[in-house]
């Protein structure tokens, strides 16, 4: 896969031309699919990326976007990366994502999710849903209601409830790999470590790095989250923008993408950049090539934000909380490895991490080329990872 087009986080600018299908060629994307309902205000996109390694696998996000130019983008954008996401995790699962345009604070409804789980199920397995930015356990419900091929479902429903708390885990075990690689060391004790966002991953994160005395900094544009982790972990409340100039060892956005860009990558000052948000860098290869210039390690963010899709993962099998908690401890050691083959390889880590996620593929695409009785007997594609659901 290449790295032609330009992230385009929710509420950034779109800064290319559109041409659907040459982002669709250019991305390497399967199937776009759009949902119209507009008797109950459903306007969706699902996009399958790849699935060379198994269905494809992503939440559905819901965002108040500015055009559905943006809103096409995102989903392509997002698509892609659960499918990197994914093959990098070891996980059996391809890439694939959902945007509902649309107020989540106002415009939800019954309907609204019923209607998309019809949609969904439509695909037969080809694409499985799960929670994402503006949806919550009550959507997944509805949603549930339409379709068996939805993940982080509630609890007392069977499945894996929210993912934040193993996302949070795994964020903390990249965070360590980082810190074993740049210091020798994966102590974390006296290190400066700065966290911008104090939303759910960033309360389990923070819980587990105020454990190990670190000296602990939080942000979040509505003080009084901030002041919640403070209050729990001793955490020291910055200003928001304060937070790219503080003097720190470690930064860890885990709030939105696009954090580390053309304005904020010459005012960081710390050694390493470990967080749980999606899309960090604002252009992957531009600034994972100026990290390393300036002598920051950066620890990928899907690579170390996979808890939650490896939490999902576990559901569709039966889920099994301590077997996830224990699958999503390796990212230490994939954490690790990347370091070690961007090194070898003169690269940038984020660089290294797509192409060892690129080589998985290939690989698994080549042994599909060897007949097997499972591939042709085993029923439709997606439907051997679903337990039975009515
Ligand atoms: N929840 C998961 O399991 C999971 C899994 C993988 C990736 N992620 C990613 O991690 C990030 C955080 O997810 P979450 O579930 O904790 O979300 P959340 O909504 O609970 O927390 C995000 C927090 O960031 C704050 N925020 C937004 N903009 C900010 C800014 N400019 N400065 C400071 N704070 C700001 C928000 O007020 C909020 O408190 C997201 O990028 C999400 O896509 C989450």
């Amino acid at each position: 896969m290449n790295d032609t087009i330009n992230r385009v986080e929710t509420g950034a600018k779109v800064n290319k031309d559109f041409e659907l299908f040459s982002d669709l060629q250019n991305m390497e994307h399967e199937q776009i699919v759009f949902c119209s309902r507009p008797e109950v205000g459903l306007k969706a996109i699902i996009a399958i990326h790849d699935t060379t390694l198994g269905p494809s696998l992503g939440g559905v996000r819901m965002w108040n976007y500015s055009s559905e130019k943006e809103a096409i983008r995102d989903v392509l954008r997002l698509s892609r990366g659960m499918t990197y996401k994914s093959a990098i995790s070891g996980l059996n699962l391809g890439g694939g994502k959902a945007v509902i345009i649309g107020d989540s604070r106002t415009q939800k409804s019954e309907g609204l999710f019923r209607a998309f789980g019809r949609f969904v199920d439509g695909l037969s397995g080809r694409y499985i849903t799960a929670e994402d930015v503006g949806i919550s356990e009550r959507e997944m419900e509805w949603i549930f209601t339409e379709t068996k091929y939805v993940t982080g479902i509630p609890k007392h429903m069977g499945g894996s409830g929210n993912p934040s708390p193993v996302t949070g885990y795994g964020v903390y075990m990249g965070m360590k790999a980082a810190a074993k690689r740049a210091y020798g060391s994966d102590s974390l004790e006296g290190k400066r470590i700065a966290i911008q966002g104090a939303g759910s991953v960033a309360s389990h994160l923070a819980n587990y790095v105020s454990k190990e005395n670190a000296a602990l900094f939080v942000t979040d544009i509505f003080p009084e989250k901030a002041k919640k982790i403070a209050n729990e972990t001793g955490a020291t409340i910055v200003d928001p923008d304060a937070i790219y100039t503080l003097d720190m060892d470690i930064f860890s956005p885990c709030a939105l993408g696009g954090v580390v860009n053309d304005d904020t990558i010459n005012v960081l000052s710390c050694d390493i950049v470990a967080g749980g948000a999606n899309n960090i860098l604002d252009n992957e290869e531009k600034h994972g090539e100026m990290l390393v210039r300036k002598g920051i390690l950066y620890a990928p963010d899907y690579v170390i934000n996979a808890g939650g899709i490896i939490n999902v993962a576990s559901e569709l099998e039966g889920y099994n909380e301590q077997q996830s908690m224990e699958k999503t401890s390796r990212i230490y050691d994939t954490t690790l490895q990347i370091f070690d083959y961007a090194e070898k390889n003169g690269i940038p880590t984020i660089a290294a991490s797509n192409k060892l996620a690129d080589e998985r593929i290939k690989a698994v695409a080549g042994i599909k080329t060897v007949y097997s009785s499972k591939s042709h007997f085993s029923g439709r594609k997606g439907e051997t990872y679903l337990r039975n659901r009515s």
